[in-house]
């Protein structure tokens, strides 16, 4: 493990070239804002043209909703060395609110960035940190409550839209949704956005520090999100495998990363990882706090915390997760549970509290976190550290106890203006899902609900992407705003590349399967083209439209590896002779020779058989 650690050198870290490659037949475009700095990157997907027996249709090329930030873009060079373009600085400086500090206030920061035993692996292009001037409140959230439109609000807000206005021109079909109560306007105004961040029912995680982030929404009145989960444990990876895991998650489609590390040099992972993430990137401090008082949760305090939180803030993580509701009251409705307290940030506090007989210090402190949370725009996400961790576990005394005291302390964090969301379960079977979306819509005021899956059952180890896919699906139907992954590894290892990319197209999956059953507009535009495409045996748009090319490519040219494949009118699964998507197409062609529509072609036919049927005396068995 300490091989490849040391095996890091600063100065010939490189960009994970599988990360830079250009996805297949895209394009990255950009629509341009009311300022020319608000530049909303999408990918387009051009698409062939259909063949019809003597012309040829056009496909219009299909725009997507992009997380891969400039990696995917051919235009923009990539140096890890120096980070990303910090988009934001302009739009940070233009507001006068905040200013850069002489140094950073966070001690252990000081101690960091003076120990040479660290030089080599110190991230090269560092900043001094920006903080907000004196009594200044620098949240989204506060701007729009101030009725300020951000442009970090545009941008969201022309993200969300996907270039739908264009797509309306043509025709296309959408089944009516059931949202469980979510708005979802046909088009995404920048007002509108202001309007959720004020009311709290959405948040725009968006650091000070980050100014590098492609900003983007979440809550339930928009496109669901997916988190992931990336980060070193004491037992194995490097800086450069945590680099590269972001790079190739967000390449994937993660809304968003959390770096959950827990092992060596947590700050500097975390240095480079935020200087190259165009995605909000999440922690939880109380794992780095314990790191730093040698894994002993009894001696943690509520200095180190802080101290821990300064750090984070000015190195620019744009949520963090606060498991202040594990209350010391609620530890022993934990104590007849078949798994305990599966979170980790939960079985940190609640060892703590027991060790000390007093109150989570999280939850005593919780007006003084506000403060630092609302001098850098960092987001809570409140943890669920009393999430179940088995099917058996689920929707328990504990668990709901909790989010009653998250309901609370989200009204706190909203008179300070910070922005907040509510982490939620975890282990619950399918029927036990709703009741989970439903009180916490009732408790917390309608913040936005993160959920990790959750998980349908606990039989599957090796499986638990899709375990928890079914859950995250379902919930996000009933309106989770983001979805966190979890990969094949839960329960067993630290997941590498593999697993993360397995993880987020299972993610991805749900998170839109939950945008279509809610009716979001224009959700079904890529199914639609997908499908077309299928139909019509167009192998290469079938591949890229969809969520993994590489995958689909692969799978169908097991088989049938040819190029003269990629036009014909079958795959292996049946054949020639028995694909019934040519048979339909001919039966479409037969009608078309008879000068019939398909339609009344098919009218007809059934006309003329039940005619049959009447006559025979309407017998479902005819005597033999
Ligand atoms: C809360 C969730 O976070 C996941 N988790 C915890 N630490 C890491 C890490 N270093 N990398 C990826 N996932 C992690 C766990 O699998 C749990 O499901
Ligand atoms: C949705 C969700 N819930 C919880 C956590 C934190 O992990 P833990 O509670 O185990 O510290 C997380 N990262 N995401
Ligand atoms: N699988 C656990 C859960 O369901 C987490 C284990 S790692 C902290 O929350
Ligand atoms: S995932 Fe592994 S280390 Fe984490 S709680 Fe479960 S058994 Fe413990
Ligand atoms: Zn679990």
């Amino acid at each position: 493990m300490s091989a490849i650690l040391e095996k890091f050198l600063s100065t010939q870290a490189r960009v994970d070239e599988s990360a830079i490659q250009p996805l297949p037949n895209s394009q990255k475009i950009h629509v341009t804002g009311s300022r020319s700095d608000i530049q909303v990157p999408m990918r387009e997907i051009s698409l062939s043209n259909t063949q019809l027996n003597n012309k040829q249709e056009k496909n219009l090329p299909l725009t997507i909703y992009d997380t891969s930030g400039p990696y995917t873009d051919p235009k923009s060079s990539i140096d890890i060395r120096k980070g990303l373009t910090e988009i934001r600085k302009p739009w940070i400086e233009d507001r006068e609110d905040t200013q850069r500090l002489p140094q950073t206030n966070s001690q252990y920061s000081h101690q960091q960035a003076n120990d040479p035993s660290l030089d080599h692996l110190r991230f090269p292009n560092k900043k001094l940190p920006r903080k907000a001037k004196k009594d200044c409140n620098v949240t989204q959230m506060h701007y729009a409550r101030q009725g300020i439109i951000t442009p970090e609000m545009e941008f969201v807000a022309i993200r969300e839209n996907q270039r739908l206005s264009e797509y309306k021109a043509q025709c296309f079909r959408q089944h009516p949704g059931q949202s469980f109560g979510a708005q979802l306007p046909n088009e995404i105004t920048p007002e509108f956005v202001r309007s959720e961040v004020a009311k709290g029912r959405a948040i725009i995680p968006a650091n000070i520090n980050h100014p590098e982030i492609e900003p983007m929404i979440i809550g339930r009145n928009f496109l669901v999100k997916i988190n992931a989960n990336i980060g070193n444990s004491a037992i194995t990876s490097s800086i450069s495998e945590e680099v590269d895991k972001m790079t190739w998650a967000i390449r994937w489609g993660a809304d968003t990363v959390m770096d959950l590390s827990t092992g060596k040099h947590i700050h500097e992972t975390r240095e480079w990882i935020i200087r190259n993430a165009p995605v909000p990137i999440g922690t939880v401090p109380i794992y780095q706090a314990l790191e730093k008082v040698g894994g002993i949760a009894e001696d943690l305090t509520w200095e180190i915390f802080r101290d821990t939180l300064l750090e984070q803030a000015e190195q620019g993580v744009d949520y963090f997760t606060i498991h202040a509701g594990v209350r010391l009251a609620y530890v022993p409705l934990t104590a007849s549970r078949l798994t305990g307290i599966v979170s980790r940030g939960g079985s940190i506090m609640a060892k703590w509290c027991l060790a000390h007989h007093q109150e989570n210090f999280l939850y005593t402190r919780f007006e003084e976190i506000c403060q630092i949370m609302k001098a850098y725009d960092v987001s809570f996400s409140l943890g669920d550290g009393l999430r179940p961790g088995s099917i058996a576990d689920a929707n328990d005394e504990a668990q709901f106890a909790e989010l009653e005291t998250l309901g609370a302390l989200t009204q706190i964090a909203w008179k300070h203006n910070v922005q907040t969301m509510i982490e939620g379960p975890g282990h619950v079977p399918m029927h036990l899902i709703k009741e989970n979306m439903d009180k916490q819509l009732a408790c917390c005021g309608e913040a936005p609900f993160y959920t990790l899956g959750p998980l349908t059952t606990d039989i599957a180890p090796g499986y638990d992407h899709i375990t928890s896919g079914i859950g995250a699906a379902l919930i996000g139907w009933y309106g989770t705003a983001m979805l966190c992954y979890v990969t094949p590894k839960e329960h067993l290892g630290l997941p590498n590349k593999r697993d993360v990319r397995e993880g987020i197209v299972t993610y991805k999956i749900a998170a839109h399967a939950a945008d279509l059953a809610k009716g979001h507009p224009g959700a079904q535009i890529r199914d639609n083209a997908l499908s077309k495409a299928r139909f019509e045996f167009r192998w290469e748009d079938q591949f890229n439209v969809g969520l993994d090319p590489d995958r689909a490519r692969e799978y169908h040219d097991e088989t049938l590896p040819k190029e003269s494949a990629k036009t014909a009118h079958f795959c292996s699964m049946c054949g020639p002779k028995f694909c019934s998507m040519k048979i339909s197409q001919d039966v479409r062609d037969y009608a078309a020779e008879k000068g019939i529509e398909t339609d009344s072609a098919f009218t007809q036919g059934m006309a003329e058989k039940a005619a049959e049927f009447r006559h025979q005396g309407s017998k479902i068995y005819r005597e033999a």
